[in-house]
């Protein structure tokens, strides 16, 4: 009944037996072909204002390694862009692989990153989050490449204390800004959740400029464990979806 019960058991191309929309026509993540994008000058730029206060915990899933944030009101929001009107932020998490050579969700000309961060966000408009997936417009996702290099990123500290599944820790006083690459240049298609219900809810905004980890944050973010304290050790590693269809999507970008 397990496997029966969340589809999640099973791998993506079960989805569909429980969550028919896993088989949509808007379906993410897509590779992206530079020579397919069409520049789209009316796409202005994005700006996020978050306040470090709405940061709540930090936690394992069994599935990601997520950050919570406040959402009951316009605290930390994201406007601009492709957007209209101010989206809430709900939650930070990410997608990586068993080793740096693959891990993210979309793949940009042929190129896999080692991991992928998503910053979700709902439109309040459509009153809460339940109704917001309902929408096309109910969700924005700022995906953020991350390339493994020397440096340092603050997001996979909290990492030590929540290595198995159900785990959850606070982690207070964040700005997800820190996060973001300095150009704001971005990639933008409309697709859908990357995991069961896989409503195609979601105005994807894929910044084009990676971020960079170290080798030990990567090592990190793979000690993290699917199975809970005291069963056995399942890693959690490989958490991507494979890529879908684009049939016929086009995907614009604010830069040339
Ligand atoms: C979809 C929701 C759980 N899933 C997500 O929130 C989610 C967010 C982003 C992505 S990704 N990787 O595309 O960025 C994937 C999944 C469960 N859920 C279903 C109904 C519902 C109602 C209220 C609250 C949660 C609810
Ligand atoms: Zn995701």
């Amino acid at each position: 009944d397990r496997i029966a019960r969340n589809g999640l058991i099973w791998g993506p191309d079960h989805w569909h037996e429980n969550y028919p929309m896993a088989k949509g026509d808007k379906q993410s993540p897509i590779e992206i072909n530079s020579k397919d994008v069409q520049h789209d000058s009316s796409l202005g730029p994005w700006h996020a204002s978050y306040d470090p206060g709405a940061a709540k915990t930090i936690l394992n899933n069994g599935r990601t390694c997520r950050v919570v944030f406040d959402d009951t009101f316009d605290r930390s929001v994201l406007r601009g862009g492709p957007l209209t009107g101010a989206y809430r932020l709900r939650q930070l998490h990410l997608h990586w692989g068993s080793s740096d050579d693959h891990g993210s969700e979309h793949v940009i000309d042929g190129v896999k990153y080692a991991a992928e961060l998503h910053m979700v966000h709902w439109n309040p408009k459509h009153g809460n989050f339940a109704g917001a997936l309902k929408q096309p417009d109910g969700v924005a996702v700022v995906g953020i490449f991350l390339k493994v290099s020397g440096k340092y990123s603050r997001i996979l500290q909290g990492i030590d204390n929540i290595k198995t599944k159900g785990k959850e820790a606070p982690f207070q006083h964040f700005d997800p800004s820190i996060l973001f690459p300095k150009s704001r240049d971005y990639w933008t298609y409309h697709g859908s959740f990357t995991t069961p219900p896989c409503e195609e809810c979601i105005t994807w905004i894929l910044l084009r400029e990676p971020i960079e980890v170290s080798p030990d944050q990567m090592a990190k973010l793979r000690s993290l464990s699917k199975n809970g304290e005291n069963e056995p050790v399942n890693p959690l590693v490989d958490n991507w979806r494979p890529l879908q269809p684009v049939k016929g999507r086009v995907v614009r970008s604010s830069f040339k």
